[in-house]
């Protein structure tokens, strides 16, 4: 039996007035890749903050690894040193060298020690075709690269959950793919994601579930397979119409 991993239930999310997400249901398993597709103001990037807790939710409960972190007295840092987070911007810290971001919050947040988070960033530095760029600071690196460092950032401390808003959107296309190459090959190494992304081949590549935003709710949900191909949805037919 898949084992469920994070649970969100009649989620709600307002700005004023403006209900951005309304009764947001979804189900993720341990190594699911869940691609979250629509429109731009669709919700796709609130969605991701509310699930990391950088957005508190009017109503609904989000459950991961059977906690509610939903509950007021959760420590949101905790719940971030499970569900890692890349955003658009790479959000590197401009005066540490890519080894020292890459160890801060293991070392400041997760209790680990400086060599044995020096050697596994190494380590995943040097996957991710980076080993040379460990003492570099992030302005001496291309974009691509500069989110690649992001990502691996994120893995080091060991997430058991990855959300990705939109990290190839700032990129030049032709940095794209060294990107979302890492992305498949944690996918394949069997990580949890749920990323917000406009590279529908992407998503019909690598997705195990496809979910359709529009007007912050979750309209379709279904494999990629299903989606692109036979959308029950007028809407989401419409919408991957202009985008394919
Ligand atoms: N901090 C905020 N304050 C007020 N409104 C916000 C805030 N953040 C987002 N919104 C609104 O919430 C709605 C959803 O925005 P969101 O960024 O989640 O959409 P998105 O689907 O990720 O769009 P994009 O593809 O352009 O990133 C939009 O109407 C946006 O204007």
């Amino acid at each position: 039996m898949t084992e469920v991993l994070l649970q969100v239930e009649n989620l709600r999310k307002s700005y004023g007035d403006n209900v951005v997400l309304d009764d947001i249901d979804l189900t993720v398993a341990k190594h699911d890749v869940i691609c979250l597709i629509g429109s731009s103001g669709s919700g796709k990037s609130t969605l991701l903050r509310c699930l990391n807790l950088l957005e508190q939710v009017d109503d609904g409960v989000i459950s991961f690894g059977g906690r509610e972190i939903t509950d007021p007295r959760i420590d949101p840092r905790a719940v971030r040193r499970e569900i890692g987070m890349v955003f658009q911007a790479y959000n590197l810290f401009p005066h540490l060298s890519v080894l020292a971001n890459c160890t801060l919050a293991p070392v400041r947040a997760g209790g680990v020690g400086r060599r044995d988070a020096e050697d596994r960033a190494r380590t995943l530095l040097a996957r991710f075709g980076l080993a040379d760029k460990a003492s570099v600071h992030p302005d001496q690196l291309s974009g691509g690269q500069q989110q690649r460092v992001a990502l691996v950032r994120a893995l080091c401390t060991e997430p058991k959950l990855l959300l990705l808003d939109e990290i190839t959107a700032a990129l030049d296309p032709e940095l794209v793919g060294e990107v979302l190459e890492i992305v498949r090959a944690e996918a394949e190494a069997g990580m949890t994601m749920i990323l917000a992304t406009h590279e529908m081949a992407f998503a019909r590549d690598v997705a195990t579930s496809v979910c359709f935003l529009h007007q912050g709710r979750i309209l379709e949900q279904g494999p990629p397979a299903q989606i692109f191909t036979a959308p029950r949805e007028e809407r989401t037919r419409a919408f991957l119409q202009r985008v394919l």
